[in-house]
């Protein structure tokens, strides 16, 4: 990955800042992106000790004019922009008949338009720069299995689903691949205090996995690095659940 330049949202925390610990270990120049300044600058410190260089830019992916600045700030930097890592997501657990629309929209805003938002500004950009390059979309084992208490990102994810294999198609004569990831359970993540933060809701999550513990950032971050490698340049328009088997029947009877 030595000279690629990659954008990763949401980079300072959780499984963005796996992703960019390992890309930087493999030598990419990062840009992190995401509301927390302190977060963002913190977690800069620690992904150039592989002594590549990270640029922070503060950035709200549900502000068209804030994704705009934030592609130009990693051109500045970078001189183009070879991966795009769409991972900011938000999420809370709140029964369906009780959302209000403020909260519909909070999450469907972050998952779904600021996916949409970055990944035409990067593609407009992959195709000026006449380079290609490809997109990571962070998406959820619960599209496929449904979610009591999180209609607001399971929906959104599933839109994120959808864009996936639709840029795919689309950009595929650019040059430009288009991928999905699909985790289950990842300890130690936002996830983790959004969703299963009582020690009840944690065996209940636990216990749905076949492999009988849940994922850590580093092993989403292997299989992102494959993905946004050339190992798989003729990888394009799919998704890849890593999740224990989680999303599988379980057996027994
Ligand atoms: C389990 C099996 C695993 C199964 C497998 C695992 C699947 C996991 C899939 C996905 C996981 C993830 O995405 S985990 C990602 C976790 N990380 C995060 O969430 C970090 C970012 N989150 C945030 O910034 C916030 O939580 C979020 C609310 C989304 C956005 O913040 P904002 O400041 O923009 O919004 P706010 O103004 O605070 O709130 C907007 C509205 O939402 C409402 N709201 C906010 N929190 C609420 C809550 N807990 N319950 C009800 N309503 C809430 C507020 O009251 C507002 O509505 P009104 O009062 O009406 O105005
Ligand atoms: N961990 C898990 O078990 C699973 C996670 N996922 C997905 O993995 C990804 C990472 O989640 P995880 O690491 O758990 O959670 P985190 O909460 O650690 O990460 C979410 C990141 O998104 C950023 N973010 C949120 N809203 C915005 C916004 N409006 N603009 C820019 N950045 C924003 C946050 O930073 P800030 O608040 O500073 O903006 C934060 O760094 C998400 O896409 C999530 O849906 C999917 C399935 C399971």
């Amino acid at each position: 990955m030595e000279g690629k330049s990659i954008i990763i949202t949401g980079g300072a925390t959780g499984l963005g800042k796996a992703m960019a610990m390992e890309f930087a270990r493999l030598g990419a120049d990062i840009v992190i992106a995401s509301r927390n300044l302190e977060n963002l600058e913190k977690a800069a410190k620690e992904i150039s000790t592989f002594n590549n260089k990270v640029i922070v830019t503060q950035t709200d992916v549900r502000s068209p004019e804030q994704v705009e600045k934030m592609v130009r700030r990693a051109v500045e930097e970078n001189g183009k922009i070879d991966i795009l890592v769409n991972n900011a997501a938000g999420n809370f657990r709140v029964p369906s008949l009780d959302m209000s629309v403020n909260a519909w929209n909070s999450v469907v805003d972050i998952v779904l338009h600021g996916t949409w938002y970055c990944s035409q500004e990067v593609g407009r950009q992959m195709v000026f720069q006449k380079t290609g390059g490809n997109i990571l979309n962070i998406g959820s084992t619960h599209v496929w299995s449904g979610n009591p208490g999180t209609a607001h990102s399971t929906a959104a994810k599933a839109g994120v689903l959808a864009l996936t294999k639709t840029l795919a198609v689309e950009w595929a004569q650019e040059n430009i691949r288009v991928n999905l990831i699909a985790p289950g359970p990842i300890e130690g993540t936002g996830a983790a205090e959004q969703l299963w933060s009582t020690p009840e809701l944690e065996k209940a999550v636990l216990n749905r996995i076949p492999s009988g513990r849940m994922g850590t950032p580093k092993e989403v971050a292997y299989l992102a690095s494959y993905l946004v490698s050339d190992y798989a340049s003729y990888v394009t328009g799919s998704s890849f659940v890593i999740d224990g088997a989680g999303h599988l029947n379980k057996g027994g009877v």
